[in-house]
């Protein structure tokens, strides 16, 4: 078969791109120690995915994982397709059933979710997961972002090759369009299964692909691939975006105390923008609305100094203290403060609350004294007293956190460890997690 068709081009350069850039000292694409894991769903793009890279790579160092979300009935059907023709093939195939969580507002996504949840856990380091994403689903997904009104990071829609779980996942197919890859299955005689919800047009992405793009082609016959390099254009953006952002993070973060107000006063306005979502984004939140972007850098870069402005969010929430923009997780807020109080014997890990464990070898290291004592576990409540480490007289718990300049919102949720009812150790590492 002819070495021109787009599908097997693409996976050539594919094949020869991955393996060099991975092993960049030998840069030869002979080396076939690397795996492939080939996510099959019986469709037509992973069909030609899989039978083009079996045609040019040893078969031992593929595998094919079909998921079955257990929605359809012929899910299981599609199961045995795709075994059979894998066995036909000879490549290593394995069925992953996932539970998907019916009451989610779109099905879609949490299929989608449950799907990658799963590949997550089977991609080992340096494995590489394939999907059999075309050019058309770019130009698809371009189109959803811009209408969500998304920004760069968006618009730059899915990447050909980028990191997930221990490894990677790629994207070979990014540069043909679907009619190639149609093309190629009626070439090589290969059956596929179509998946009935894609003609559904109530959901979003079956609307832009059976209605917008048709339209849209009419007028722009080049679109796909005009709109394919519109994502890459925004991709190359958002590399600048966020390297500017990670630059002006390591001038204004300090570990322990926070995000400088001083030095986000200096960026302009847009920066400012980019350094907080960038600090979102290392958070593990939500990216914030342009909206509550204004609302949060308003509040708290225009707070007196001593004022201690605070903003919540589901997870937890962002205050100022004094020259500091500081995110307290809401594990270590809100729901910490019905803690009981607990007995502890310093001799084992004490489980306080979801996700906050003392150690005994924080105990160990820092108060080793208090190893096997009556010691009892709880917040602060007003009028405790404080005796240091070999002190004959205790102060009282006020001064002590004046002294070591806890900041007024942490106080609360700082863990005091009694002993004989008097504060002998403060336990403050959950706090630090939190930043
Ligand atoms: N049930 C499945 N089992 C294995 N792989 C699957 C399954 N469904 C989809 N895939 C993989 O994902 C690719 C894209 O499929 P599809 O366009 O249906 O995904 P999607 O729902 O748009 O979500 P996403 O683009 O995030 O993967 C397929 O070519 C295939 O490689």
């Amino acid at each position: 078969m002819s070495k021109q068709e787009p599908v097997s081009v693409a996976i050539s350069t594919f094949l020869a791109q991955f393996i060099s850039q991975k092993n960049s000292s030998k840069a030869s694409n002979a080396d076939h120690s690397q795996t492939f894991t080939i996510a099959l769903s019986g469709g037509a793009d992973s069909v030609a995915l899989l039978h083009a890279i079996s045609s040019q790579y040893p078969k031992d160092k593929l595998k094919a994982i079909y998921i079955n979300h257990q929605l359809q009935a012929v899910s299981d059907e599609w199961a045995d397709f795709c075994q059979s023709w894998c066995q036909e093939l000879g490549v290593d195939f394995e069925v992953i059933a996932v539970e998907v969580d019916q009451k989610a507002a779109s099905l879609e996504n949490s299929a989608r979710k449950a799907r990658y949840q799963a590949f997550s856990k089977v991609i080992d380091s340096g494995q590489c997961l394939l999907t059999g994403h075309h050019q058309d689903d770019q130009a698809e997904t371009l189109l959803l972002q811009l209408f969500r009104g998304a920004g760069p990071k968006g618009l730059s829609a899915m990447p050909y090759i980028t990191s997930f779980a221990e490894g990677y996942h790629a994207r070979p197919l990014l540069s043909v369009s679907k009619a190639e890859v149609l093309e190629y299955c009626k070439e090589h005689q290969l059956s596929f299964v179509d998946d009935p919800s894609n003609l559904d047009t109530q959901h979003r992405r079956n609307f832009v692909r059976h209605r917008v793009i048709p339209l849209l082609e009419q007028e722009w016959p080049q679109l796909t691939t005009t709109l394919s390099r519109v994502s890459q254009l925004q991709a190359d953006t958002q590399v600048i975006v966020e390297e500017r952002a990670q630059e002006d993070w390591e001038a204004c973060y300090t570990e322990g105390k926070g995000l400088s107000v001083e030095g986000l006063k200096k960026l302009s306005e847009v920066r400012q923008n980019s350094l907080i979502r960038y600090w979102f984004e290392k958070l593990g939140l939500g990216m914030p609305s342009v909206k509550v972007l204004e609302q949060l850098l308003s509040q708290m870069l225009e707070a007196e100094t001593d004022a201690q402005p605070m903003i919540e969010f589901k997870q937890g929430s962002l205050r100022r203290h004094q020259d500091h923009l500081v995110w307290l997780s809401q594990h270590s807020s809100s729901n910490f403060k019905e803690l009981e109080d607990t007995t502890w014997d310093g001799k084992k890990d004490l489980q306080v609350a979801d996700g906050i464990t003392i150690t005994a070898e924080w105990l160990e290291t820092h108060y080793p004294e208090l190893i096997g004592e009556n010691l009892v576990v709880s917040l602060r409540r007003g009028g405790e007293r404080f005796r240091k480490k070999n002190a004959r007289q205790s102060t009282s718990l006020k001064n002590y956190f004046q002294e070591q300049k806890f900041p007024a919102w942490q106080r609360d949720v700082l863990l005091l460890i009694k002993l004989n009812d008097e504060v002998r150790a403060v336990y403050a590492e959950h706090l630090k997690d939190s930043l």
